[in-house]
């Protein structure tokens, strides 16, 4: 189920007014998670020739186009701030300060300001003033040096780990928990939200697993990276694929009935030395049916088998289906229902397409007490832009 509206009185983070300055990935994905959750959130753009903003993630949001370069911009902005009780910015670090924009002028002039910095680097260290990207966060995390198959490269799995799940998710994180934290103290704070850090705290259970002997051998041979023929991806006959976690020895019980083999006549499940040996055994298997034929198989069963499904099939799949884990916009565009589901105060995303940018100008600022003569001016200086849609986009 989708909005149609902004009003969003169930929800669970309605009334939370969010300012998200425009950046790449991860900050569009924070500031879309508040907004699905019920915040009202404003984007604010550069005003652009464009009306089609970069942001793909900018579900539920408004858009106001305010140049901060120019001092009435910056100014205009410390004025919503005022007013606001979070906001994300995803420069790295010393840009929002030379713009007179640091958290010590805002947390000034509101003390409860939630000021959300969510960077590669984090604000302080050799790298906070580079530039980078998720992969290079996920270097320097420690975590990339664990991804990848035997004998190659470490692998990048395209930019989920950094930019979203250690930036944008965990920065959500933190801003739900400076808010729950405010509501006793009254206070604001600061958020320094590196992605580094997000991805590295993500791993813990990496570290934390190191002396239990199973990351004991080299990349790619483990148990959980590849390694192991019982916790691995098969191709079926058709050209699609399974994936197989059959790790404790019950459910391993039952991947080898479903293979159609009889484990008396198999090494131990975990004989590492007999693994590769394994792996060619099940991939010749899996080999010989579709996946369809597998799923009719392990479906029902405990073998922990399931198959790979492209986005083409992941929405129509029975199981999806059943959840309406997928939603639809009113441009027919499907994509992820928020998660978690709250039982009592469910996120409920907008059915409509994304702002354009600077669609939301005047209303945003009549709303924080701009006069209409005030909003003109700015216009006229060109520091905000209206980006009114032509009608044809
Ligand atoms: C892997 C991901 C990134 C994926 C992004 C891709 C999806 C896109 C990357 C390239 C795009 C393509 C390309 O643009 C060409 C086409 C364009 C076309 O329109 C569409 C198709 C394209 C093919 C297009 C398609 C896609 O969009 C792309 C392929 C990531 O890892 S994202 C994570 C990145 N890291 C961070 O977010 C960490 C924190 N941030 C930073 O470290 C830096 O911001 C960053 C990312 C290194 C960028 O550095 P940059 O020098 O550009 O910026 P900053 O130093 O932060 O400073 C910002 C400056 O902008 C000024 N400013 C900001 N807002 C305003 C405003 N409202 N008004 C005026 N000025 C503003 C600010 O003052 C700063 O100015 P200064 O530099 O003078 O201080």
């Amino acid at each position: 189920m989708c909005r149609r509206s902004q009003a969003a009185a169930a929800m669970a983070l309605s009334g939370v007014r969010v300012l998200e300055l425009a950046g790449l990935a991860p900050a569009p994905l924070c500031g879309m998670i508040l907004a699905d959750f019920g915040a009202r959130v404003v984007r604010v753009d550069r005003p652009s020739l464009s009306p089609v903003a970069s942001d793909v993630q900018g579900r539920g949001k408004l858009s106001l186009a305010l140049d901060l370069k120019r001092p009435q911009g910056a100014a205009a902005l410390r004025r919503l701030c005022r007013g606001a009780d979070v906001l994300i910015e995803p420069f790295r670090h010393g840009v929002m300060e030379k713009l007179g924009l640091g958290p010590e002028v805002l947390l000034q002039e509101n003390p409860s300001l939630i000021y959300a910095r969510l960077t590669g680097f984090g604000q302080t260290g050799k790298y906070a003033k580079s530039a980078g990207h998720d992969i290079n966060y996920l270097a320097l995390s420690g975590v990339l040096s664990k991804l990848g198959r035997k004998d190659e490269n470490p692998y990048a799995p395209i930019n989920l780990l950094a930019d979203f799940a250690g930036g944008g998710v965990m920065c959500a994180l933190g801003i739900v928990i400076a808010l729950y934290e405010r509501a006793t103290s009254g206070r604001g704070q600061i958020i320094d939200a590196s992605m580094v850090e997000g991805v590295a705290y993500l791993s813990s259970f990496l570290w934390k697993s190191q002396n239990i002997g199973i990351w004991s051998r080299p990349r790619g041979e483990n148990l959980l990276d590849g390694g192991a023929p019982f916790y691995e991806i098969y191709r079926t006959s058709d050209g699609k694929f399974m994936a197989v976690g059959a790790l404790e020895p019950q459910f391993y019980e039952q991947l080898i009935k479903g293979l159609g083999l009889d484990s008396n006549e198999l090494p131990i499940q975990s004989s590492f030395s007999d693994w590769p040996e394994m792996k060619k055994k099940f991939a010749s298997i899996f080999a010989q049916k579709t996946q369809a034929e597998w799923c009719s198989i392990f479906d029902g069963t405990d073998a922990c088998v399931t198959p790979v499904l492209s986005f083409d099939d992941v929405a129509s799949h029975q199981h999806n289906k059943q959840r309406s884990s997928f939603i639809k916009n009113d441009q027919g565009e499907i994509s992820p229902r928020p998660a978690p589901l709250l039982s009592r105060t469910p996120a409920v995303p907008s059915c409509k397409r994304d702002p354009f940018i600077g669609e939301h100008t005047e209303e945003i600022l009549l709303e924080n007490g701009f006069t209409k003569q005030e909003i003109a001016k700015l216009h006229s200086d060109k520091i905000i832009g209206f980006g009114k849609p032509k009608a044809n986009l």
